[in-house]
């Protein structure tokens, strides 16, 4: 057997159960175990990843995916106190600049009740992962090619997502600009960041301000291997953009 046929990734489930109160079924693991391959295989010609070890590869893309979102895995959230949190409320989420398919992919194989949107404006990008969604035997996740503006001006995509997630796309900003005007009223936008300081919260406070968005909270955590920073900004999109006055 070699590297590509065994199960090299590490289960770790004692860490999935302590860190995020979750673990994988067996489909789940033999999903994340092939998602790894292809990645893997992929980019031997597109820059998907520097992340290629099978170690690195599940803290950094499959348990930081999934960090970002753990307050939807099954267990964590509570219906009853947070209403717009219930499983039964967040049913569609799209990725904006999903790459390689972090954090989409990982979100799609936890829950498999929410349809996913995986969008990317790189052709070659989305080529890759509409080989490796059916592949995986997702159902649940679509691939979409597309700048997120222009996107968010087609109405079938305008206000239209419960969730949107976003990864390395670029500066706080941008990726509010990006996600706001595809969320629907009450939606929720998870900035995925590594450092995060005062000046970069001013600076998107001030940005989201006539988008009809709030900063809800900034979770502060570290990686659970190699205890890498990392912050997440959860965003609530409190208003449409044409409910405000215009000044
Ligand atoms: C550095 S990669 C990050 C990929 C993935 N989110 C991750 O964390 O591994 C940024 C991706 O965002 C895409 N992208 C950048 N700006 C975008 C936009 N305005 N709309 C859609 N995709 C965008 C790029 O094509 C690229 O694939």
């Amino acid at each position: 057997m070699n590297q590509m046929t065994m199960p090299v990734l590490p289960q770790m489930n004692e860490l999935w159960q302590k860190t995020l109160n979750w673990q994988p079924d067996e489909s789940q693991q033999q999903q994340f175990q092939r998602l790894y391959e292809l990645v893997v295989e992929g980019n031997r010609s597109l820059n998907l990843t520097r992340i290629t070890e099978p170690m690195e590869f599940w803290e950094k893309h499959l348990w930081d995916s999934l960090r970002g979102i753990a307050r939807l895995l099954p267990a964590n959230h509570n219906s009853a106190e947070n209403p717009e949190l219930s499983a039964e409320s967040v049913l569609k989420a799209i990725d904006i600049g999903t790459g390689g398919g972090f954090p989409g992919l990982p979100i799609a194989i936890a829950l498999p009740h929410l349809s996913v949107t995986l969008l990317d404006s790189t052709r070659k990008k989305i080529t890759f992962l509409e080989t490796v969604v059916p592949s995986l035997g997702i159902e649940n996740a679509a691939t979409l090619l597309g700048r997120a503006d222009e996107i968010a001006r087609v109405p079938q995509h305008k206000q239209a997502y419960d969730l949107a997630v976003l990864r390395a796309v670029g500066a706080a900003p941008l990726c509010a600009k990006c996600a706001l005007p595809l969320l629907k009223n009450g939606g929720l936008a998870v900035l995925y960041r590594g450092n995060w300081t005062a000046e970069e919260e001013t600076e998107l406070q001030r940005a989201i301000e006539h988008l009809g968005g709030k900063v809800e909270s900034v979770e502060a955590f570290t990686t659970p291997t190699s205890q890498g920073a990392r912050h997440c900004v959860y965003l609530r999109k409190v208003a449409r953009q044409f409910d405000r006055p215009v000044r």
